[in-house]
């Protein structure tokens, strides 16, 4: 940046010279190097830069870049609260033991305004621009975590939980009726607010946890509204196994979600481990997406998902961090075991082949964004998104980086020129 005093009444555009790291639909990892992006006053990529008013430079440094903000396409914020903690069990299991009972504090409004608040500063500091949280059942806590996201500029959805099925901690389910009447006025006070970044997004927890009526009119509601939805899917096999159970007559997991409308091109289911290609072909043809949660997936021994086989079948795919099954709130952890998570795939089949970390920068990035029906507005630098970018300085003082840079690139690295 300039030193330039700007008047604060007047809107800027700027121009940033520098490097650029994105992905495209073509390219994994696109660098551009010393290049120019126009920024207008609306905060608008426009590359092809014109200029009315009283253009500012920004320009980076060499040890700078400019990277599009992480996507975190499935994250509690209401269970960040024990982070870390609580991973000795199954999911079904983990859910009773921690999850609902720590999701039925956020009844307390003072607790939730404490976590939620370190959840979204965190999640940013991090470098996570876009999130897209469940909160729990409550309606004024969710309302609170779409404030406290639009208070610090974090593009959310932000989902009110929904569930009228839970037979081990009673105190912590509604009624079908309470549930659908909640989830229409969170809905409406959410959008009531008009927030530019934050809009809600209707959230069934998984089918164990809802009757079929409530699953049907949350599909309803949905579609009245043109709304995003998101739940769970096939994370592991007992899961999967409690589904077929509850609901005889769906021929899939996949299934029971689609004969009840929520399948849809804005919805994102999180997890997917055990999925049949079947079931992923209606995926791709309803154009509903998969959030891939490895951390989760190992810390509660779920299961590892086939990006590959996801990709193949030409689904959508993001990136989460699910807290708290994953431990981490972190997006650059979430890229660093979904490396992990196909290394793990490639030595159970050598001819496995395993993700390049370009290809997890696209989905913790475009992938997320297209995940969440997004990417018209984030996931990269594209002319008409919003300049919605991460400054990154691999020499900024004391950074976890030790740059090595007085001697030519050794045979091999040719990539680091
Ligand atoms: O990882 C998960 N976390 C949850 O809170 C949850 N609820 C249903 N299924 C779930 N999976
Ligand atoms: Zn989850």
């Amino acid at each position: 940046r300039t030193n330039t005093r700007l008047d604060p009444a007047v809107s800027h555009s700027f121009v940033y010279r520098g490097t650029f790291v994105h992905s495209t639909q073509q390219t994994a990892l696109q660098i551009l190097k010393d290049a120019l992006l126009g920024v207008d006053a609306q905060g608008k990529v426009l590359i092809s830069f014109i200029c009315h008013k009283a253009v500012f430079f920004g320009l980076l440094h060499s040890s700078e870049f400019f990277m599009p903000g992480l996507v975190d396409t499935h994250i509690h914020a209401s269970q960040y609260s024990y982070a870390g903690t609580a991973l000795d069990m199954p999911l079904l299991q983990w859910l009773n033991a921690y999850t609902f009972p720590v999701e039925s504090c956020f009844k307390d409004l003072e607790f939730a305004r404490k976590v939620y608040t370190q959840i979204v500063r965190r999640t940013l500091r991090n470098g996570t621009t876009t999130a897209c949280y469940f909160a729990t059942i409550h309606t004024e806590a969710s309302l609170l975590l779409g404030q406290i996201a639009n208070d610090f500029g974090q593009r959310a959805l932000v989902g009110k939980v929904c569930m009228d099925r839970n037979d081990c901690v009673k105190h912590y389910k509604e009624t079908l009726q309470d549930s659908q009447d909640e989830t229409c006025r969170f809905i409406k006070e959410l959008l009531e607010k008009k927030y530019p970044l934050v809009k809600p997004v209707v959230t069934p927890r998984f089918a164990p946890s809802c009757t079929g009526a409530l699953l049907e009119q949350l599909g309803e509601i949905a579609k009245n509204n043109n709304l995003h939805i998101q739940s769970h899917i096939s994370e592991t096999h007992e899961e999967v196994k409690l589904v077929k159970e509850l609901f005889p007559e769906s021929e899939s997991y996949t299934d029971v979600y689609r004969k009840h409308n929520l399948l849809t091109d804005k919805t994102v289911m999180a997890h997917g481990c055990h999925l049949s290609d079947e079931e992923l072909a209606l995926f791709r043809e309803t154009g509903a997406s998969l959030s891939h949660c490895p951390n989760s997936n190992f810390s509660l021994c779920s299961g590892v998902l086939n990006v590959r086989n996801v990709l193949k079948h030409k689904v959508k795919l993001g990136l989460g961090t699910d807290v708290a099954g994953g431990y981490s709130a972190s997006m650059l952890d979430a890229v660093r075991r979904a490396l992990d998570a196909s290394k793990v795939l490639t030595i159970q089949d050598p001819k496995y082949k395993t993700l390049s970390f370009e290809e997890v920068f696209r989905i913790a990035t475009l992938g997320g964004s297209q995940a969440l029906s997004l990417d018209d507005q984030t996931g990269n630098f594209e002319v008409g998104k919003d300049f919605d970018a991460l400054r990154i300085n691999v020499a900024a003082e004391g950074g976890p980086i030790d740059l090595i840079q007085d001697e030519e690139p050794k045979v091999g690295l040719n990539w680091l020129k």
